[in-house]
């Protein structure tokens, strides 16, 4: 797998490798390459942002570095294989099930905004060469695309096959398919008593089926005050 990442702040994506991304790139599982959109303008100042057509606060980025950053990382040949993600609080929720999809392609290209977005232009064009997702992270507003563009990584990236060490454990965690879409019940290590904090008995019982009952019983219980939204059945 190919990750692209254009955006004004390359060293941001530096974190990708250390530990298990660094790993992955390391197996040449993943293949990492971060590039500054200023090296796609050609003026003194190296200017990406523009103000709003029809006015209003803040600035736009530009068309054209995107447009020719898409020329050289790209070419002009449509192939509906590679996947544009653009990082935008108007996209759609950013889901486990987008992180498995994404999973599975071999070149995904992140677009980072900043400013007041993106001129839509740059999604059209894309959207007719490429498979373009616009994600949203979550109901809140970033400065940027770069963070939410690191968190959908480790999403995506943590599903591809040899990044984890053990497959196992991606089963039983939050909103995984074995998990039944549940969130993930209470976990607990030695000591069995921690300043007055005792681990739950049926836990070192010995007994699988009351554990795995009893972790069924917690991630219901949990969903149900935590995440109503999440239960299919209620
Ligand atoms: N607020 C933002 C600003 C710029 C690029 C993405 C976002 C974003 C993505 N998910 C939530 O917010």
């Amino acid at each position: 797998m190919r990750l692209d990442y254009l955006t004004i702040f390359p060293e941001f994506f530096d974190v990708l490798g250390i530990s298990l991304l660094g790993k992955a790139v390391d197996n040449g599982i993943v293949d990492i390459h971060a590039h500054d959109l200023r090296t796609w303008t050609h003026d003194r100042h190296r200017t990406v942002d523009d103000t709003p057509c029809g006015g209003g606060a803040g600035m736009v980025m530009k068309p054209d570095p995107w447009g020719e950053a898409f020329d050289d990382l790209l070419g002009a040949d449509p192939d509906p294989s590679v996947h544009v993600v653009i990082p935008t609080p108007s996209g759609t929720p950013f889901r486990q099930d987008d992180a498995a999809q994404l999973s599975h392609a071999d070149r995904i290209v992140f677009c980072c905004g900043r400013y007041e977005g993106i001129d839509h232009r740059v999604i059209d064009y894309a959207s007719e060469h490429w498979s373009v997702h616009e994600l949203s992270l979550g109901d809140y507003v970033l400065n940027g695309g770069e963070v939410a563009a690191l968190a959908m990584t480790e999403a995506i990236v943590r599903l591809v096959p040899g990044v984890l060490g053990n497959p196992e454990s991606l089963s039983e965690e939050s909103y995984s398919q074995d998990q039944e879409g549940l969130l993930e019940y209470p976990v607990y290590t030695r000591p069995a008593s921690w300043r007055g904090w005792d681990v739950p008995e049926v836990l070192m019982s010995g007994h699988h089926g009351h554990i795995a009952q009893w972790r069924r019983e917690q991630s219901r219980e949990l969903t149900r005050r935590r995440r109503p939204d999440l239960l299919t059945d209620e």
